[in-house]
């Protein structure tokens, strides 16, 4: 077989849309500024595969300066990225906290830094922290497991959960998740409120707007699954081709890749005909689940991480254009200028 060279680029195409700013978006990202004066602590929530893309510039100037935990969310899918945790821990220090729904010692861990700071408060009405983040990077399930874990004994779902964005559209009541010092908790308690995923007004870069739909941060259909098909095989290709070998040998043809996906799934149309569609939707399904290798989307190289605090800082300006500017930067440096 001839040495398999994969894609060095991927053309977005242009009808990937720049923006996914819904009512529910608006009302919420209001609340939540009203809210902010009843709140001690933050929980930013994002998703461990997109630790920059999932970081919402419209929220981080809505929670400036208040006291915050980042909470990076699935971190079971992101274990086949080497280093990505450190280098958000360089970044954040000891801000950071990486939880997985299905490790019961990560809700514990949290729970002990929301002990700790609810002690070290010392607040007749307990802790009140607001649970923020980018939509479906698992904010309920996080008050779900919370709960669950903090207050033994409760046993029923305080906030409904979904695979989609979007399930959240309204701020919570405050829920336990931390009893009071009389029933062998801290003070008096520590209490969570659930927020809707807030997504931004305008994505710029259309690379972004792909890796987010990916993870299921927008809503299905808005980029259409062949689409995001090819996107990550274009990724898997880049990360070790080997991860679809269940399917076919290594390929940048979308089409040859569905096609045998549609046959091993058994996707197919009338007359044995490959369903693209269906068998896009398959492998999208296989990949958020971990089943088509665990990897961090977003590039965390020091020049990308410079590119996206430039961005934020400079609202006005795009990542294509920050990114340049680092590149620009850089080169500079190296001559000595
Ligand atoms: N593998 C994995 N999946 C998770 C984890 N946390 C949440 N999920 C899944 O992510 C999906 C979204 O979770 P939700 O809790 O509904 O997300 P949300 O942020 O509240 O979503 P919105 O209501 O859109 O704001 C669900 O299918 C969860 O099961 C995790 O740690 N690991």
């Amino acid at each position: 077989m001839a040495h398999f060279v994969p894609r060095n680029t991927f053309s977005i195409p242009s009808s990937i849309p720049k923006t996914y700013f819904l009512g529910h978006h608006h009302a919420g990202a209001n609340k939540i500024k009203t809210l902010l004066s009843s709140i001690s602590l933050v929980l930013e929530c994002r998703d461990f595969r997109l630790p920059l893309s999932t970081q919402n510039p419209t929220l981080e100037r809505t929670i400036a300066g208040r006291e915050r935990l980042l909470v990076y969310t699935k971190s079971d899918l992101g274990t086949d990225t080497p280093g990505a945790r450190q280098t958000l821990k360089r970044l954040y220090g000891d801000k950071v906290v990486f939880w997985d729904k299905n490790k019961p010692s990560t809700t514990e861990a949290l729970l002990k830094r929301l002990k700790f700071t609810a002690e070290a408060q010392d607040s007749l009405t307990g802790l009140r922290a607001l649970v923020v983040g980018m939509p479906n990077v698992g904010k309920s399930t996080l008050l779900n497991a919370l709960r669950k874990v903090g207050t033994p004994g409760k046993k029923t779902k305080a906030a409904k959960t979904g695979d989609q964005a979007g399930v959240t559209r309204k701020i919570g009541t405050a829920v336990r998740v931390v009893e009071s010092e009389e029933k062998g908790g801290v003070g008096s308690g520590v209490f969570v409120l659930d927020t809707p995923g807030i997504f931004q007004p305008y994505v710029d870069d259309g690379e972004t707007m792909m890796k987010v739909a990916l993870a299921h941060g927008i809503k299905k259909g808005l980029i259409p699954d062949e689409v995001l098909a090819d996107y990550l095989l274009y990724r898997m290709n880049k990360w070790d081709p080997g991860l679809y070998s269940r399917y076919c040998d290594p390929t940048n043809d979308v089409n040859e890749f569905l096609d045998a996906v549609a046959k091993r799934e058994g996707k197919l149309k009338a007359g044995g005909v490959p369903n693209w569609q269906e068998a896009a939707a398959r492998v999208l399904s296989q990949w958020r689940d971990g089943k088509l290798g665990r990897y961090v989307l977003d590039e965390l190289g020091d020049e990308d991480i410079r590119a996206h605090e430039m961005m934020l800082a400079q609202p006005a300006l795009s990542l294509h254009q920050a990114k340049k500017a680092q590149k620009e930067a850089r080169k500079r440096e190296r001559l000595g200028e």
